[in-house]
């Protein structure tokens, strides 16, 4: 009797680390999650242990197979792992010991603001773009690496003494897991080299010009290898958990893994994932648009010779995590799948717009020094006002995404597939088809990155062979959200937005962004 293969996916993201095991029909037949300690040691500063990232994956992988195991397989059917992860985030090490040099400086740290601030006068700087599809902030990997070489000085050392490594989360959970020294496995994808800054965008290539630009010296500083992000030998193999000797044959930055998922495969589909922040990818087809309207440029995935694809990416900062807030810092609810039931109990946001600008704002505006503003509270205000507005200022940045996106494209969306965590309440699904006049469209299986992950590394080891073979998968299920109010009062509720947009401007001091 043939055992049936599975493919398993490492989907390792800001708030928690899950591992997921699929069929080849691209069900989850098993899965572990568990969140990890996240640490705010300033205003502004966002830092994760790169170990306890490495033991969280160990745990799931483990928890995972042991629910698989129960089910009546085995664990040598899983014949692939896939990996995907957080992006930007930033990690270093010394190449000769395996250790971590610093804490994980989180894509959404802004320690670099001070930093981003003086590049912004540096000769060149607004020609980066174009060579690396990204605008000079502090959320690309690039300060993130600058701001540790000038701060911290295990990392200036290492850098002095040339035993430098730097990665993103996928490179070091490919380095640690097989291994570390021993192998020293370093490799990345394009789809997670593109958030550096450091990578040319038609080449997938390290840019020299990039890194002198930057001031980063080659010889001193490790880069990993950029390889496809399918790849039957690159990553290696897991050398412990319960996996141990499982291939890792894919790796995709986690909103590329999520366009992956939902079958964003050719020019003209998007989606977007609404997890922590909120990221969306549109598909332009196998040459990269360069964005004059506040967007960035990525590699969508990289599946060899003809099957290389590029997103425009409109990206949010603040998105679930204004939920968690509410929920964490105010105790407004007790969990964030609570936040629909009490934005219901309200007709509307009774005239409050939340600027969900906490760490600033990104795409399509790009404020550095605006902060969390809500206008229009009044003494009738509720916490089902606030409620709503919260989750209102997601649909709103989304909206003036597309917005952006139909510029630099030239042709209107006309569907939104959606996944992440905030997409699981109906209300929010519903307010983003009203706001963007169009319709979303959620899957029945929301973990569409993970599935990516595995989509990437199956298509390795030969699991799926073209993309026609995915045509069933996660096809059942779906809820397609129509807009039910009137363009006319969409234009309405999006022109206050802007307005409160542009009055959360300059509420930092130059000296204080
Ligand atoms: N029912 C819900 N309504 C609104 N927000 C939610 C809901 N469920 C989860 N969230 C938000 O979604 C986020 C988690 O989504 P997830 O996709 O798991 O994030 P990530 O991959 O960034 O860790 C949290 O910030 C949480 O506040
Ligand atoms: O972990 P998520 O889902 O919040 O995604 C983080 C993004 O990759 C950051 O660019």
């Amino acid at each position: 009797m043939i055992r049936p293969t599975f493919v398993g996916a490492i989907d390792q993201g800001t708030t928690s680390s899950r591992f997921l095991i699929f069929n080849q029909k691209g069900d989850m037949v098993a899965t572990h999650q568990l969140e990890f300690p996240q640490h705010y040691p300033h205003s502004g500063w966002h830092e994760q242990d790169p170990e306890v990232l490495v033991s969280s994956v160990e745990t799931c992988i483990n928890g995972a197979v042991e629910e698989f195991e129960n089910a009546g397989h085995t664990r040598e059917q899983i014949v692939a792992v896939g990996i995907t992860n957080q992006r930007e985030t930033t990690v270093v090490w010394d190449k000769t010991t395996g250790k971590a040099l610093h804490n994980a400086v989180v894509w959404t740290d802004a320690r670099s603001q001070e930093l981003v601030r003086k590049l912004k006068h540096r000769i060149g700087s607004g020609e980066l773009i174009s060579r690396c599809g990204i605008p000079l902030s502090t959320y690309p990997s690039a300060s993130k690496l600058l701001w540790l070489l000038e701060n911290a000085p295990a990392v200036k050392e290492a850098y002095e003494a040339g035993t430098l490594a730097f990665g993103t989360v996928d490179s070091w959970l490919v380095y640690k897991l097989n291994g570390g020294p021993a192998r020293n496995i370093h490799v990345t994808d394009p789809s997670n080299a593109s958030r550096t800054m450091f990578m040319n965008i038609e080449t997938l290539e390290y840019d020299d010009d990039l890194l002198d630009w930057f001031r980063i010296d080659r010889k001193k500083v490790t880069l990993p290898k950029i390889v496809s992000s399918s790849h039957p030998q690159a990553y290696g193999s897991l050398t412990f958990t319960a996996l141990k000797g499982a291939r890792i044959t894919g790796c995709l930055g986690d909103q590329s893994a999520a366009l992956v998922g939902q079958k964003g495969f050719t020019a003209g589909l998007a989606k977007n994932t609404y997890g922590t922040g909120c990221f969306l990818l549109y598909n332009v087809g196998p040459k990269p648009v360069i964005s004059k309207h506040g967007l960035m440029t990525t590699v969508a995935f990289d599946f060899g010779e003809g099957k290389r694809m590029y997103a425009l990416e409109g990206s949010i900062a603040t998105a679930g995590s204004s939920v968690t807030f509410l929920v964490e810092n105010f105790g407004f609810i007790e969990s964030p799948s609570k936040l629909s039931a009490l934005a219901e109990e309200v007709e509307d946001s009774g005239g409050c717009t939340f600027v969900t600008a906490f760490s600033g704002l990104f795409a399509p505006y790009w404020i550095d020094d605006a902060r969390g503003t809500i206008f229009g509270i009044t003494a009738y205000t509720k916490r089902g006002h606030i409620a709503r507005a919260t989750l209102e200022a997601t649909c709103f940045q989304t909206q003036a995404i597309l917005k952006a996106m139909e510029k630099d494209s030239g042709a209107p969306l006309t569907e939104l597939r959606v996944d992440g965590g905030m997409c699981a309440s109906d209300l929010i699904m519903q307010t983003q088809s009203d706001f963007i006049g169009f319709p979303v469209n959620r899957p029945g299986m929301r973990e569409t990155t993970a599935l990516g992950a595995a989509m990437a590394a199956g298509f390795a080891v030969g699991v799926w062979k073209s993309f026609e073979d995915l045509k069933d998968v996660n096809n059942e299920g779906r809820t397609i959200f129509r807009p039910q109010i009137s363009e006319k009062e969409a234009r309405k509720r999006f022109a206050r937005w802007e307005k409160a947009v542009d009055m959360s401007r300059g509420w930092l001091n130059e000296a204080e962004v």
